[in-house]
């Protein structure tokens, strides 16, 4: 039987990742409570939380392959995910600005009879931001789904000065790399 790529996210920019290397996969979403997961380290914390959403999916077939990540923003020793009202993603905002943080994307693969779990990290340098732009951008529905309280891939573009590795890595999932492990568990492009 041919292997069978799950998509275990309901993340829009995951989806549309794949999608866009046309890696064929259906979406089995992870019934998670991800609070259990209190690691303080951002590495760590990503990769657990990877491991931990993919073993709340259910293998139904031993030729699937499933997929899941999770993403964070850290800066000084404090790690940032989506920010739950307006005051915290102001305030999520206002201390990356001017500054480099780091973005970690954790994702694992699963089989029945494998499990691998790899972590990527991309640094983000943003411009010192005025307070009426950060008042502004936290009015837009922009900041509330995304770790760090901004998204690269939209508005949150025109905070960035400048990033030192993968992009796609901080919109989620750090695909090229994704693609390569894939391989490996024989899920490939449609065109290979
Ligand atoms: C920093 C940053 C994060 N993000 C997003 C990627 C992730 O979807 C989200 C972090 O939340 P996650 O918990 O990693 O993922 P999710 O809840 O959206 O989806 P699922 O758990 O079902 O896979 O932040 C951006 O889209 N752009 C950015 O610039």
């Amino acid at each position: 039987m041919e292997p069978k790529l799950i998509l275990g996210s309901s993340s829009p920019r995951r989806q549309e990742l794949l999608k866009q290397v046309h890696i064929p996969f259906t979406i089995r979403k992870p019934e998670a409570d991800e609070s259990q997961i209190t690691e303080q380290n951002p590495e760590k914390k990503v990769a657990h939380l990877a491991q931990f959403k993919s073993r709340h999916i259910n293998l139904l077939d031993s030729n699937e392959v499933i997929l899941s990540a999770d993403t964070v923003v850290s800066f000084q020793n404090k790690i940032f995910e989506k920010p739950k009202s307006k005051d915290e993603a102001y305030h999520m905002i206002s201390l990356l600005s001017g500054s480099i943080h780091d973005v970690y994307s954790g994702f694992t693969i699963r089989t029945n009879t494998e499990e691998k779990t790899f972590v990527e990290r991309t640094e983000v340098e943003f411009w010192p931001l005025d307070k009426q732009d950060i008042q502004w951008y936290i009015s837009t529905d922009d900041p509330y789904d995304k770790a760090g309280a901004y998204g690269i891939q939209s508005i949150g573009a025109m905070f960035v000065k400048q990033i030192k590795g993968d992009y796609y890595n901080v919109v989620g999932l750090p695909i090229s790399r994704v693609v390569k492990e894939l391989t490996k568990f024989g899920i490939k492009s449609e065109y290979n």
